[in-house]
């Protein structure tokens, strides 16, 4: 075959955007006991993109969320993070796969009750196999505007505040991985792209790849790639 600028370009393309295929998911059902199969249409997110799981509620977004964070496992299709077939890890090492590579926010906060902030993120670096890093807990309160809470307990925290906090126990191991389920939800107009910001700034500052599944569609300008489920 001649070789042009053309099927050059086509070739460069093609090895870039399988090397840098960050999620792949193929064939995945999942079947909660005594419900029906819910089917997910195939995906491949390349590192770095921000992409929208948007659908009706009950349509399958937080299970795929949880699939794909290697929380649930799929009774069938393969399920690839980072190069690596996640349910095909020891359950040990799917943990550390997880702390380390992924950032979860989920609807509620779950922060424990009985530990402070710094102790609440001092647990998530333990969590990955990091060192307890002091300097870096600081600096990601700081930046998410919470560096006064720093010793205060989750019921002491406002909602807003809960919601922040759980965000930089997302973000302190610096993920390769972002994701978030409804973050927005129940939130008024201003705090919605308060919460946006944060995420997308916090993305974009370490090359994450970030997922937002929600039915909220005030996101939606925000973010450009979209994964229908239904
Ligand atoms: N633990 C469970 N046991 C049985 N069925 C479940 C369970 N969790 C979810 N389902 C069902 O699976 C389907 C998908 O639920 P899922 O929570 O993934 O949807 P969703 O799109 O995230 O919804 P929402 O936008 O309301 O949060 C729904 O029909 C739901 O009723």
């Amino acid at each position: 075959m001649a070789i042009n600028a053309k099927n050059l370009l086509n070739r460069i393309t093609m090895q870039d955007y399988n090397t840098n295929t960050v999620i792949r998911l193929s064939g995945i059902k999942y079947r909660y006991r005594g419900g029906e199969s819910l089917d997910f249409a195939d995906l491949e997110i390349p590192s770095g993109q921000h992409t929208l799981m948007l659908g009706d509620s009950g349509s399958g977004k937080t299970t795929l969320l949880h699939i794909l964070s290697g929380l649930l496992q799929p009774n069938e299709g393969t399920v690839q993070v980072a190069g690596e077939d996640i349910y095909a890890l020891s359950a040990r090492k799917l943990d550390a796969f997880r702390g380390q590579r992924i950032g979860l926010i989920f609807q509620e906060a779950h922060l424990v009750k009985s530990l402070t902030v710094k102790e609440n993120l001092q647990i998530a670096q333990g969590f990955a196999g990091a060192k307890v890093n002091n300097d870096r807990i600081l600096e990601v309160l700081t930046l998410l505007n919470l560096g006064d809470k720093i010793y205060s307990y989750p019921s002491k925290l406002s909602r807003g505040q809960m919601q922040r906090a759980a965000i930089a126990r997302a973000v302190i191991n610096r993920p390769a991985i972002l994701v978030a389920d409804e973050p927005t939800a129940s939130l008024d107009d201003r705090n919605t792209e308060r919460v946006l910001d944060l995420l997308i700034t916090q993305a974009e500052q370490h090359g994450a790849t970030l997922i937002i599944a929600t039915h909220d569609k005030r996101v939606k300008s925000r973010i450009e790639h979209i994964y229908q489920v239904s």
